[in-house]
């Protein structure tokens, strides 16, 4: 072995057995529900067991990437078992990013000995630091796609995940922090997140049958929002492109129609109790003061929109034009802040609902 490269002792999974099979607990749907999104989310996965490695005092291994071991993985997984040590952190780096692991330390406030884990996909770079002391001892997996069969949804059966996902609390955290600088969003604002996972939007008139079953990290966003005493709200995202973009948000499905003259979704999605979106364009354009009887929101998108849950809400063109048309919206999770000093003091969806103009007073593009 090269020990400039790596300094541990390991062995063979021909030559040990372990009870722990990841695959057979929860931990296999975490993995699976926090590390893939979309499509891939609903395949199944699979873990092999690659090595059992023990490091002492002195030990580590260099930053290096895992060799895939064939062409479906696409990841690793690492189990450390709570042998007390000291050092030996594991680091994981991304395009300059890093983030670092110190297992003893992340379950220092654990009553019972636990294991820590960490999944990454085979493009993350990582690192075993040297240890100080004790003996620092792990499992690595090669985690693959099983396209035997689809996943069993872990959430959809009303299961809660028995392990902590460490994800959560540094999301928390990560937010906690920013809701306590009086520099974020100042004066409040809305923020918004994409959603990672794929959802059954098409099930039902409303949205409500989702929040329950948000998963990975759309649920880590969801729940913490919630902690922290936000109301995060689920809704389809429309964007048309007219003579500049325009977008609304609506909680609810809805059928869209055409008049002859051109749909005017946004004008449609308003009149259902949608909301009106302010976009980066409308600022510097006239659409500020177009859109002024509408209370336009401004969204700002801390994860970018996706398509996984695209709702096609299809439209008969009209005679002239006999083929049937569809808007998509997607889905995503809005939450509303308040100012800095007073972040629990936003507009809930029922005073929003109440505050609603009336009047439509739309001048564009209509009179434009
Ligand atoms: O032991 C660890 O934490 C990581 C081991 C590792 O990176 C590997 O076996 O490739
Ligand atoms: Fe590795």
């Amino acid at each position: 072995m090269d020990e400039n490269y790596r300094k541990a002792r390991k062995m063979d999974p021909e030559c040990f057995a372990t009870p722990l099979v990841p695959d057979r607990t929860e931990m296999v749907n975490i993995v699976r529900d926090y590390l893939l999104e979309g499509e891939a989310s609903k395949r199944k996965i699979k873990l092999e067991l690659y090595k059992l490695n023990v490091y002492d005092k002195g030990s580590f291994f260099k930053p290096h990437v895992d060799t895939p071991r064939r062409e479906d993985m696409f990841g690793s997984l690492v189990i450390v078992f709570p042998t007390s040590h000291e050092g030996g952190a594991l680091h994981l780096r991304h395009r300059g990013e890093e983030w670092t692991f110190d297992s003893p330390l992340e379950l220092a406030g654990s009553r019972t000995p636990s294991i820590g884990y960490v999944a990454f996909f085979g493009d993350i770079e990582h690192e075993v630091a040297p240890v100080i002391s004790g003996h620092r001892v792990t499992l690595t997996y090669n985690l693959y796609f099983d396209d035997f069969g689809t996943a069993k949804d872990s959430t959809s059966e009303g299961s809660s995940y028995p392990l902590l996902a460490v994800n959560d609390r540094a999301f928390r955290m990560t937010l906690e922090g920013l809701l306590e600088n009086p520099e974020f969003l100042a004066d409040g604002g809305t923020l918004g997140f994409g959603l990672r996972h794929i959802y059954p939007v098409e099930d039902s008139e409303d949205l409500k049958h989702i929040y329950g079953l948000l998963k990975g990290i759309d649920a880590t966003v969801y729940q913490s929002l919630r902690a922290l005493g936000f109301e995060p709200v689920l809704y389809l995202y429309y964007e048309v492109e007219r003579i500049d973009p325009e977008a609304a948000i609506i909680d609810k499905v809805t059928e869209l129609y055409d008049d002859g003259q051109g749909p005017d979704i946004i004008e449609q999605l308003f009149s259902r109790g949608g909301l009106v979106l302010l976009l980066e364009d409308h600022e510097r354009s006239e659409g500020k003061v177009k859109y002024e009887g509408m209370n336009p929101e401004k969204v700002q998108w801390v994860t970018p929109l996706t398509e996984f849950n695209r709702r096609k809400s299809s439209y008969a063109t009209g005679e002239d034009r006999p083929f049937a048309n569809h808007e998509n919206g997607d889905l995503c999770l809005i939450a509303r802040i308040g100012k800095a000093g007073e972040r629990l003091d936003y507009p809930t969806v029922a005073q929003l609902q109440k505050e609603r103009p009336r009047i439509l007073t739309r001048y564009w593009p209509k009179d434009y």
